[in-house]
């Protein structure tokens, strides 16, 4: 569902659950491989990209080895858990030239956009302040042959990536209002952000609100009971 609005914001109901249980708790090479089969039968990719999001799962499962790039429980799970919740937001996506991914992680959802558009000639760059994930986020750059560049910064110090934006994506990084005070100072009038969100975003577009004016729309997601993906654009303080 897609619904533009101005602010203040009238209430919206309760995104509907839709997504069949993943098998869970799943860990190890057989976990993975049933969530990459259970992911093959419910999207559709191409080859290419296919094999590009193998070798993204299998840096990440050899990385996870060393260091924590995501919650140990879900690495199992990483086809239902990760990949195709970063697949809900990039297929909101509408094309674009250079993309930022504001605190990744591991990647999610940066490289798996940057995986599934790499024919498409977007950039995506990564923002992401721990040396150890942003040396694992250039390892996966380089494997998969994906362009972007890695910022091993706080975002505060990332205007000049953001200026250079048409499109913002966050995931599990910070709270409306937060993630609305990082991006206003730099970026773009033209730019949009995608912001992934749990079922406490209708709480936190009322905190926004109360301290900027911007235009959104809500795409109700099914990542979990009540998430949706808030895009939202021409930014400014009251
Ligand atoms: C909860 S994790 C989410 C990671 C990923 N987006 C995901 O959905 O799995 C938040 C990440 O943002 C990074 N981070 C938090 N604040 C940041 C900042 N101000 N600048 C850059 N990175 C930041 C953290 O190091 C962490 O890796």
């Amino acid at each position: 569902m897609r619904r533009e609005r101005s602010f203040p914001p009238e209430r919206q109901p309760a995104a509907k659950p839709r997504r069949k249980a993943s098998p869970r708790p799943a860990e190890g090479a057989a976990q993975q491989a049933e969530g990459r089969a259970y992911f093959l039968e419910t999207h559709d990719v191409s080859r290419e990209t296919l094999a590009r999001l193998d070798r993204y799962v299998a840096l990440l499962t050899e990385w996870q080895r060393q260091i924590n790039l995501v919650a140990p429980a879900t690495i199992g799970d990483v086809w239902s858990r990760h990949i195709a919740d970063s697949l809900v937001l990039e297929r909101l996506l509408p094309p674009f030239q250079r993309c930022v991914d504001l605190g990744s992680g591991a990647g999610l959802p940066g490289l798996v956009v940057a995986a599934v558009r790499a024919e498409q000639g977007g950039i995506v760059d990564l923002v992401e302040s721990n040396a150890k994930k942003a040396a694992f986020l250039r390892a996966v750059q380089r494997g998969l042959g994906l362009a972007g560049t890695v910022h091993a910064a706080r975002i505060g110090d990332c205007g000049a990536a953001l200026a250079a934006a048409d499109l913002v994506t966050a995931r599990a990084l910070a709270p409306l209002p937060e993630l609305l005070a990082f991006v206003a100072p730099h970026i773009g009038t033209s730019a949009r952000c995608f912001f992934q969100k749990g079922r406490s975003h209708e709480q936190e577009i009322n905190q926004a609100a109360a301290h900027w004016r911007f235009t959104m729309i809500k795409h109700e997601s099914n990542v979990e009971n009540g998430s949706a993906i808030l895009e939202i654009g021409d930014i400014a303080r009251r």
